[in-house]
């Protein structure tokens, strides 16, 4: 049984003029901490723009994949963002916004490797060493899928890269934009057809379960961002 909602966080975070953002912060280009602790992305510039719509301040709550839900449902934060996946696994215990991105799953190999690793049956391969993050959707995609491959959990996202590069680990099944951004920032990286994921992804803002009032704000000021054009401007300043 689910209990209504008595006072919704659309009020509660204009009155305390605070917005409280859950993010893991490891996940360029959405949210990424830098050496002085302050976050930027995508994501980013999207909940200032969101929070001061709401006359708040955005309050930065950094977590992990693993505890952005249920930080989220204890009331450590009012939304959780940074380039999260919709499942129906969290669907069931958050709402999410509308999804403003389409990804999928695209794997990211040294460049010599590309033809290597067109499919999910070519990379599950005993000689492949697969590399992955844990608590999020690519630890679940490489479990289900990868049953000969080697796998290797890595528990720092942001190093995962090098590990592909310096030849410890051989590829990273990841969301394309994931994939697209460190090709760019890591040469000898190539991004495996991201425009043809290995399978469908959207991206979406983890929402309060139940808060009714909330989620048709955030979906009516992502609408309007979108139709106006702000929101695309973002994209392609962290994307193009
Ligand atoms: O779990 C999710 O929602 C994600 O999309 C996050 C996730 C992951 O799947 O682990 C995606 C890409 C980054 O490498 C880090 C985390």
């Amino acid at each position: 049984a689910t209990t209504p909602v008595a006072t919704s966080h659309l009020d509660t975070v204009q009155k305390a003029a605070v917005l409280r953002i859950c993010t893991p912060g490891d996940y360029k280009p959405f949210s990424f901490q830098k050496t002085d602790a302050s976050f930027e992305g995508i994501d980013v510039d999207l909940m200032t723009g969101f929070s001061a719509s709401l006359g708040a301040r955005p309050e930065w709550v950094k977590t992990t994949w693993a505890n952005l839900l249920p930080d989220l449902a204890a009331g450590k934060c009012d939304i959780a963002v940074g380039g999260v996946s919709v499942t129906t696994d969290r669907q069931k215990r958050a709402f999410f916004s509308t999804p403003y991105m389409v990804n999928g799953k695209t794997p990211i190999a040294r460049c010599a490797d590309v033809a290597k690793y067109q499919s999910v049956a070519a990379i599950d391969q005993p000689s492949t060493r697969v590399i992955f993050n844990p608590g999020g959707s690519n630890e679940r995609f490489a479990r289900a899928n990868f049953k000969q491959a080697e796998l290797t959990l890595h528990g720092e996202n942001v190093t995962i890269f090098d590990e592909i590069l310096a030849n410890r680990a051989d590829v990273f099944v990841t969301e394309a934009a994931e994939a697209i951004t460190q090709q760019k920032l890591k040469p000898g990286l190539c991004a495996v057809n991201p425009d043809k994921p290995l399978q469908y992804g959207e991206m979406a803002w983890m929402l309060p379960r139940d808060d009714v009032a909330f989620k048709s704000y955030v979906d009516q000021w992502l609408h309007l961002q979108q139709a106006g054009g702000d929101f695309q401007r973002t994209m392609d300043r962290w994307l193009k």
